[in-house]
This record gives structure tokens, sequence and C-alpha cells, in this order.
């Protein structure tokens, strides 16, 4: 596939009513698609064709990255005339920026809902960013150092002393980018590699690259090609040469390379960006939605409500199925809201499939049963058909009971009720939602335990689990990171300490547990003040 066809993957569908910005090299990749040639040549938020400098691409499975979601919402209509948003060069960098901010604004783009608002952030949240990274790992024209990147209240900036020619120019800020639906980054050629290599090299500077300040509401995916990850550590970025795991850290990133063999980071505390994080990068992921800190766990049950409600909402449409796994313990509690009004009556319960992450081995009956514990606070309080809740067989010893459930699941995405993650392979859950032990432990993966690195098995079993009762069931790390969704719940001040280690400032050479997960849509946090009262 040429990059035309790479692109026509990505962009097909596109319409005025999807909002994409792009930069650097990306122009000369779209503006193949002569559907953007008038967007395009306007240079709204690009940059000209002439600055692209980094020779050939190689072929990036771009196509892939527009999820369903995206694509569900967008129809093909390449005829639609694109709108010039043209950066007005009648006017020096300030005048600039404060047109495109103005124009942005004011024009019928916010207000008649062509760009969409974030709800997170107030700011607009545009549907996908293609974003091309400079060799100083610089994004857009916010430079490694310069005070732009500190810009929190405007939506569009200049720049007068760009390192890069040409020094005046304008640029989206950081709240804008971070506020986007969907980004992507894509960077190919060895002019990159150094780049690259202080990016997802074991060696850290103090000095954090631009592109390491950017999220993203919903999707960060990277695309590289090979040149880009020349003088990285090739044995430690391709873990495996089956797509079977996303990146990890941060949460919503994916590595993926030309020839679409995904790869997977050593993860090292040097490589877990938000381990890294500061106190502002915390801040940030808390405005884009990531990470939700309430001043109560009632607070944050009220709003894990909505949270399950909307997608079980989403789910239902879409694939006429919810498909939910539950953990034990303090998770049960916090989703008592789900019991009250409005949800209790508007959630479709007979479409929910209810699944468990982890189960001890003991009877269905035994106190510290995970199924007693949902069955009798939540889930013999709404009308799911028993037949759609599947709880493991405690007939069996551990490693059948992991087998049965395994071989249940294989059962399930068979008939697709449960569906299956294109990229790795494993179940893909609509919803995990997700407790963490005060040791950092989730599901039944513990600390320092070699299942943790178990990357085969849908369920596995533990017979020595630290935290009694020592048999358990428990689902592996890539079928939990297979998910579309995943919520992190997480209450007390008994969990402050792995809160901290995992989004705090201090940060160990050994991850626990809880920093390993991911989602292949969006991992969210919901946390306490309590839990949150060390970062
Ligand atoms: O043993 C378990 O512990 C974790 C955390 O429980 P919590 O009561 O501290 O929230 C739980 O997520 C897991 O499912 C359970 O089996």
């Amino acid at each position: 596939m040429g990059r035309n066809g790479m692109c026509s993957g990505l962009m097909r569908g596109l319409c005025p009513r999807i909002t994409v910005t792009a930069t650097t090299s990306l122009v000369m990749i779209i503006s193949r698609l002569s559907c953007l040639d008038m967007w395009l040549h306007n240079k709204f938020m690009i940059n000209t064709v002439e600055e692209i400098r980094y020779g050939k691409p190689e072929v990036l499975p771009l196509g892939s990255f527009v999820s369903s979601k995206v694509a569900a919402n967008i129809s093909l209509n390449f005829q639609a005339p694109i709108p010039p948003y043209a950066t007005n060069d009648a006017f020096p960098p300030e005048g600039a920026a404060q047109d495109c901010e103005t124009r942005l604004r004011d024009t019928e783009l916010v207000k008649n809902n062509v760009i969409a608002t974030s709800k997170a952030t107030g700011f607009p949240k545009f549907d996908l960013e293609l974003l091309g990274m400079g060799p100083d790992g610089h994004i857009a024209s916010p430079f490694p150092g310069h005070p732009l990147l500190k810009e929190d209240k405007k939506w569009v900036t200049f720049i007068e002393d760009s390192p890069k020619p040409s020094p005046e120019r304008i640029t989206l800020t950081f709240p804008m980018i971070n506020s986007s639906m969907y980004n992507a980054f894509v960077t190919c050629g060895s002019a990159d590699a150094k780049a690259m290599k202080t990016l997802l090299g074991d060696k850290q500077t103090s000095d954090r690259h631009t592109v390491q300040m950017v999220s993203v509401e919903e999707e960060l995916k990277w695309f590289l090609d090979r040149e880009a990850t020349s003088l990285n550590n090739q044995s430690s970025l391709f873990f495996s040469p089956n797509p079977r795991f996303s990146f990890t850290r941060p949460s919503n990133f994916n590595l993926r390379l030309s020839h679409k063999v995904p790869v997977i980071l050593p993860f090292k505390g040097s490589l877990s960006f938000k381990a890294k994080a500061s106190m502002a990068e915390v801040a940030s992921q808390k405005g884009s939605g990531k990470l939700n800190v309430f001043d109560s766990e009632e607070e944050l049950s009220v709003s894990l409500a909505k949270y399950v409600a909307d997608l079980s909402d989403k789910f239902v449409k879409e694939r006429g199925a919810f498909t939910v796994v539950l953990s034990g313990g303090s998770l049960i509690k916090s989703l008592r809201k789900l019991l009250e009004a409005p949800y209790v009556n508007s959630i479709d319960w007979s479409k929910w499939h209810v699944f468990w992450v982890d189960e001890r081995v003991v009877p269905k009956d035994h106190p510290d049963s995970n199924y007693k514990l949902a069955f009798d606070n939540f889930l013999s309080k709404v009308p799911i058909p028993p037949a759609h809740i599947y709880a493991i067989n405690d007939t069996l010893p551990a490693e059948g009971a992991a087998e049965d459930y395994e071989a249940c699941l294989r059962e399930l995405v068979k008939n697709n009720v449960i569906a299956t993650s294109e990229a790795t392979g494993f179940p893909k859950f609509d919803l995990q939602l997700l407790g963490m032990g005060p040791d950092g432990h989730v599901a039944s993966l513990f600390p320092g335990h070699p299942l943790v690195n178990e990357d085969k098995k849908w369920v596995t079993f533990i017979k020595d689990s630290p935290k009694p009762p020592p048999e358990r069931i428990t689902f592996t790390f890539p079928v939990i990171n297979s998910s579309a969704y995943v919520a992190l719940v997480i209450c007390g001040s008994s969990k402050a300490g792995a809160v901290k280690t995992a989004l705090g400032e201090n940060h160990s050479s050994e991850r626990l547990p809880v920093q390993m997960v991911s989602a292949e849509g969006a991992l969210k946090w919901f946390l306490d003040k309590e839990a949150a009262a060390m970062l």
C-alpha cells in the first residue's frame, strides 16, 4: 500500500463534520488526498509542504488508527467542500494568532458544534490531530524549554523566536492539543531517531521533550517507522513479533511500526512517563479527564455511575451488548449509584454480560467470594439475565477453574458476545472496573509475582496469593489491557502510597501491577481525596 492508500484509509469518510489538525510531514502525506487540497493549502494550523524534510516515510498503518467509533460517526463524502480556515497572512504573528483564535471562537465553528467542546477542559475538542515531531522533540510550534509551553489560557498563540526557521509562527497551545479526542503522532526517518532515543530510551534527562507533554481525551497513538527508532535498543523495543500488546505507559499509547509489528517498551521506571510526571502533568491529566479526583467517595460513586451508564448506552447501541468486568473488594460499594434513579431504570440491563477480573477459589456462598459480594450488593438488585452472569465453576480446583473460565470466554468470543481486539487477538471487553490493593495489586496480579508477566493465557491461577485467600483465578494483563475502556477505582488513605508511586514524582525501578494497566480505548482513574492525598 502506498502513502496514498494509507491516507485514504485514515481519511476515509472525512466530511466537514470531522475536525482535523495536522503538522509538518503529515501535510505531505495527507495532501495526496485531493479532497483535502483546498483545506491544506489554506494552511490552517499546518506548516507548508516546503518544510517537509523527512524524506520518504515508510508506509504506516494509519488506516487502523481511526477507531470504529470515529468511523461510525463520519460518512464517506469526498466531494464535500472543506471550509477555508486560513491563517490571515496580512497580520504579524501576534495578530494572526489572535485573528485565528477569534475566528475559532466567534465564527460558527465552535458555536455550531462543527468543532466540539471538551467537557473536561472547556477548550475546543478536535476529533483528530495529526502531529509530527521535530528532531528536538517539538510538536506544533511550542519548542523545548520555550515559555509557550506553559500557555494555559489562549487557544492559539504565537512565537517570534522559533529555534527552527521560520522564526515567526502561530501554534495551538497545549490545552488545545490535549483536549482533542484522538491524537496520532507520526514520526518517520533517521532525523528523528535521536529524539526518539531520548524519548523511549533508558537514559532520562530532566528536560522533557514537548512531545512528552501531549495527552488526549480518548486515544493517543504513535506511528513510527524503523528509521525513527534506529538508535533505540531494538531488542528491547520489539518485545514480540506477534501483535499482542500495546504500550501500556502512558495509558493510551500504542506503538506500532510500519510493518504492523507493535512494539512494547521495557517497563522500567525510566520509561514510565506518568511515573515521571510532575504535578503539572498530573494536573493536566486531570484536565484531560483521565485522572479524576473527588472530594468524597460519595461524589466518586455519582460520577462512576454516569460513566458506566454512558458506556452501557454506547455499547448497547453499537454492539447490542455490554460486557462488563468486575473486581471484588471495595469497587462493588462504589457502584451503588447505579442502583438508584435515573440509572436503575434507564440502563438496558438485559444487554449486560458480567464477568470477574479475578475470583477467589471458594464456594460461591463463601464470604470471600467476589461473586457473592457483587451478587448480594449489586447484581441481585438489577434485572440482568442470570445466564449473562459468568461466575467461576466453584467445584473445580484453581487450575481447572481458570481453564474452565477461559473456555467460557473463548465460547463467548466465538459467538461475538465478547469482542476481539484487532491489535492483540485477546478478548476485548467493553469495560473493566478495577480496584487496587494497598500494595498496588490489581485483579490477583501481585507485585513481584511471575503471573504479572503471563502473556499467553487469558485466565490463570495463583495458589500463593499474598492476600488471603491464597487460591484465586485472574485475568492476565493482555486481557485486561485489550479492553476498550478500563476504570481504576481507588478510595481510601491506605491506597495513597501506591497511587503516589503510580502517578506521583517518586518512582522506584520496580513497577507496581497498577502501573501496567492500560486500555485500547481509554483508561480513567477515579480517586477519592484520601487516595490522591500524596500526589
Ligand atoms: O483481593 C482483591 O483485592 C483487590 C482490591 O480490593 P480492595 O478491597 O482493596 O478494593 C480487588 O480489586 C480484587 O478484585 C480482589 O480480589
